[in-house]
């Protein structure tokens, strides 16, 4: 589903990977890892196409963007989900409306659960006209999956996704992303935490190019 092939990155005149492979099967939760400011963010970033490889190739879904900005796009609104450390929600929307922003426009948009039915999946179906910011930390990434429920996107980008959430929180979430994978999503978390890394299916370490292979 993710397929990066030869992909290299430079930033500062730093070169931060370079001729790097890396393949996220469908179904399959890998975990990436490495020292703090070896590129982990920048990659998720450039698998995601937010952010531009320097050379290489990525693909989605068998999907090559190239250079092409529309095609990006295409690949973002309709294939393509994430979450973030720090939740990525617009902070003075309510929530119901945080959640309706991420239901695809395109050929996806029926795929997904209504808002309503993704909010009452995390529990939160109470807290629809909540702003965002009202909510605890573990509520707003509760969110962010409730986002990706009615997106279904078949890949799933997650930076550090747990690291400012208490315990339990942190393993609703990996439930979440190990029900994703389940129903077919790749999902690649960047991530510093063992209790991540102990889950995943496979675990690929930036900086020393080892992939350790089935966890
Ligand atoms: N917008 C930017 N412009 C220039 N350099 C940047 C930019 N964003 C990140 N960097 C640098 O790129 C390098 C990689 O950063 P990145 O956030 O991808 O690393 P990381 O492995 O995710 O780190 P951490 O584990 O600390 O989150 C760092 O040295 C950082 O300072």
């Amino acid at each position: 589903m993710i397929e990066a092939r030869g992909i290299s990155k430079q930033r500062g005149g730093r070169t931060l990977w370079a001729d790097l492979a890396l393949t996220v099967a469908a179904g399959e939760v890998v975990a990436l890892t490495g020292p703090s400011g070896c590129g982990k963010s920048t990659l998720l970033d450039c698998i995601g196409h937010i952010d531009r490889v320097d050379s290489g190739t990525i693909s989605i879904g068998g999907v090559d963007a190239g250079r092409s900005a529309r095609r990006a796009r295409l690949l973002r609104r309709d294939h393509i989900g994430y979450l973030f450390q720090d939740f990525g929600l617009v902070h003075d929307a309510t929530v119901g409306t945080n959640v309706d922003l991420a239901r695809p426009t395109g050929l996806g948009r029926r795929r997904g659960l209504s808002t309503a039915a993704a909010l009452e999946q995390v529990g939160l179906g109470g807290r629809s006209t909540a702003r965002a910011h009202e909510l605890s930390g573990g509520e707003q990434q509760r969110v962010a999956v409730a986002r990706l429920l009615v997106k279904q996107p078949s890949v799933i980008l997650a930076d550090e996704p747990t690291s400012a959430l208490d315990a339990v929180n942190a393993a609703l979430v990996l439930d979440r992303l190990e029900s994703f994978a389940a129903a077919g999503a790749a999902v690649l978390i960047a991530t510093h935490a063992p209790s991540v890394t102990a889950r995943v299916h496979r675990v690929v370490t930036l900086g020393d190019g080892r992939d350790r292979g089935p966890a």
